[in-house]
């Protein structure tokens, strides 16, 4: 395990997913980007429940965090005055919002946190109104320290990027994806804040386009060499040596160290092992799942069919053809060169490093 400088650094994402204002979420419409800024005003648990499932919102931390706020609108929402009422409406507001997607366990990690928190608060003496500002406290304590962790992340991962190199990254695992910074573009911003001279090959990430619309975007808003590739492209770069490592985020990673990610990562993954160029993947421990024993074990979200057929606005095949579309695939963790944390990068046997992790937490 290394541990990293306490540098820092105001790169990141051009433009903030989630933020609070003061009676509404206020999340930015990803699936707008790049050619829309268009930030919606949510004022309830389903209307943020709409919205991860959506997309809207997207990226394992940042799911989480919207989680989070979807069930402070829902306690907020409670017109009663007794405390163990306000507990049950909070209890079913996570129970909702755990719905909305199966894949991040940031989402279950959020939503388990805040009822946690509320069931400690349903037990004190406050007036509901003191309770809904405690568990307001506890959804911005989520977003504030995830975007220290991905700092963090940023600084383990720093020595990994050196002038010359090109790194090959597949969906958005940026700020967009986070409260800031990103996961996998952490490193990245930082480099660059420090001179260091590198050229990203960003994969367009078919068929949400996170790739293409997103991390191409986060990337030249912040100036750095970005390249964006067909996803059928990346042999070819690795091949001509263009690539010298590939970094990505991660929605979940099991507890042997398989890991779950946009669908297409797993191909990345086997090219690399076969071009000699090392994977890394970058990962908040709050994406870390011990309770998971293995990747096979990972739930993989199924999505539309017209995410495929229509993802361009056109229609693009058959009608009444048979689509199969993941969102998701799982890496075996030999795959996995090192995992890049808050608290260092550690490497295989991963059964044992990831839980060396968390033993300082218990
Ligand atoms: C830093 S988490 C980013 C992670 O989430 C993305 O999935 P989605 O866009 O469907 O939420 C993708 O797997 C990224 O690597």
């Amino acid at each position: 395990m290394s541990t990293g400088t306490d540098q820092d650094f105001n790169a990141s994402s051009p433009l903030s997913s989630l933020s609070w204002g003061g009676d509404h979420l206020l999340m930015l419409d990803q699936r707008l980007l790049p050619e829309e800024i268009v930030f919606l005003k949510l004022y309830t648990a389903e209307e943020v429940w709409e919205g991860i499932h959506s997309m809207k919102v997207r990226g394992a931390p940042a799911i989480g965090i919207a989680a989070a706020y979807g069930v402070v609108l829902a306690a907020r929402a409670y017109p009663g005055a007794l405390p163990v009422e306000w507990l049950e409406v909070t209890r079913k507001a996570c129970a909702y919002l755990a719905t909305s997607r199966p894949t991040a366990v940031n989402l279950f990690w959020a939503l388990d946190r805040m009822k946690e928190k509320a069931g400690q608060l349903a037990n004190t003496a406050s007036s509901i109104a003191a309770l809904n500002e405690q568990l307001l406290a506890e959804a911005d304590a989520i977003r504030a320290e995830d975007e220290e962790v991905c700092r963090r992340i940023g600084e383990h991962a720093l020595p990994l990027i050196q002038d010359g190199m090109g790194i090959l990254t597949h969906c958005n695992a940026g700020g967009l994806a986070t409260a800031k910074y990103g996961t996998a573009l952490a490193p990245m911003y930082l480099a660059h804040e420090n001179g260091i001279s590198f050229k990203v090959f960003a994969d367009e990430t078919r068929p949400v386009l996170q790739g293409a619309r997103l991390t191409a975007f986060e990337l030249q808003q912040a100036g750095i060499d970005v390249t964006l590739l067909a996803d059928n492209m990346a042999a070819m770069v690795m091949s001509k040596g263009w690539v010298q490592a590939v970094i990505v985020g991660t929605d979940r990673i099991a507890a042997n160290g398989d890991v779950a990610n946009k669908i297409g990562t797993y191909g990345v993954a086997v090219l690399a092992k076969a071009h000699g160029i090392p994977f890394y993947v970058a990962s908040p421990l709050s994406t870390i799942d011990l309770s998971t024993p293995t990747g096979q074990d990972i739930p993989i979200e199924e999505r539309a069919a017209e995410e495929i057929t229509e993802g361009f606005g056109k229609r693009t095949a058959p009608q009444g053809v048979k689509v199969f579309n993941p969102a998701f695939d799982v890496t075996p963790n030999e795959y996995v060169t090192a995992i890049i944390t808050e608290k260092g990068i550690v490497q295989a046997p991963y059964d044992e490093s990831l839980k060396d992790l968390f033993a300082d937490n218990d």
